[in-house]
């Protein structure tokens, strides 16, 4: 583990995983409070994702399935949480409304049918943004080769890795998905973050980490347009 790792809170702090000019970089951005989901541009999204063909504003939220990424997006973009009762079958296109930009987040299911789509929309996206099981240790291996594979030929795409559902007991803790992913080896090149996740049950507004990842996003955004 990397000495530029700190030390995590329970719930898993904002961590920059990489050093380098793109950890300083990060200026803190916040969104409007009014920032809204605008169902037109979901219709428009989701036929750019069955096309192939993004605005070059995508941000694409991939990770295996049950990791949380409809939850999390979910709670992203309305600022309260809620979990996802059913799993992905195919894509989900959202569409936020910033002060300064309208950004469209796609996800593609994680189940092992539709993880042959992730890397075609790779090229075409602004940020990756990856979602895992903090307590799925069984599945921290091929989460690790399937973010591995994807980024390994795109040395620049900034990627904020979400350790999702520090809820839960026998969830890793944010150094032990550092580890657990080799966070360290992908890549000196890029903008890279993790930070910890989770989703409560009861409809409450989002954690202190949840505000820090949209802003990191947003920011990120911001940057690379
Ligand atoms: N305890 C806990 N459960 C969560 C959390 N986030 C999501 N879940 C639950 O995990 C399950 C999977 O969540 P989804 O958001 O559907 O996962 P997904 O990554 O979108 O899955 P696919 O669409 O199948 O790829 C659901 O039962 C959620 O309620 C979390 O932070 N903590
Ligand atoms: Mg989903």
């Amino acid at each position: 583990m990397g000495a530029r790792l700190r030390p995590a809170a329970r719930w898993g702090a904002a961590l920059a995983a990489t050093g380098g000019a793109a950890v300083a970089a990060w200026v803190w951005v916040r969104w409007r409070s009014r920032a809204a989901l605008a169902p037109d541009c979901t219709v428009a999204a989701a036929a750019a994702a069955d096309q192939g063909t993004g605005h070059g504003k995508q941000i694409l939220v991939l990770g295996l399935d049950g990791a949380g990424k409809t939850s999390v997006l979910h709670s992203l973009v309305t600022n309260h949480v809620k979990r996802s009762v059913a799993p992905t079958e195919g894509f989900n296109a959202i569409c936020v409304n910033t002060e300064e930009s309208q950004m469209e987040f796609l996800e593609i299911g994680g189940s092992e049918s539709l993880r042959s789509y992730w890397k075609m929309y790779l090229p075409k996206v602004l940020l990756l943004i990856y979602v895992v099981d903090s307590a799925d240790h069984a599945r921290l291996p091929l989460a690790k080769q399937l973010l591995h594979q994807l980024i390994q030929n795109n040395s620049t795409l900034p990627v904020v890795v979400l350790a999702n559902k520090q809820d839960l007991e026998g969830a890793y803790s944010i150094t032990d998905i550092h580890d657990a992913l080799a966070l360290s080896d992908i890549g000196d090149n890029r903008k890279m973050f993790l930070i910890g996740t989770h989703v409560a049950e009861d409809g409450s507004e989002i954690s202190s980490n949840m505000k820090d990842a949209k802003e990191l996003i947003a920011q990120l955004v911001l940057e690379a347009q």
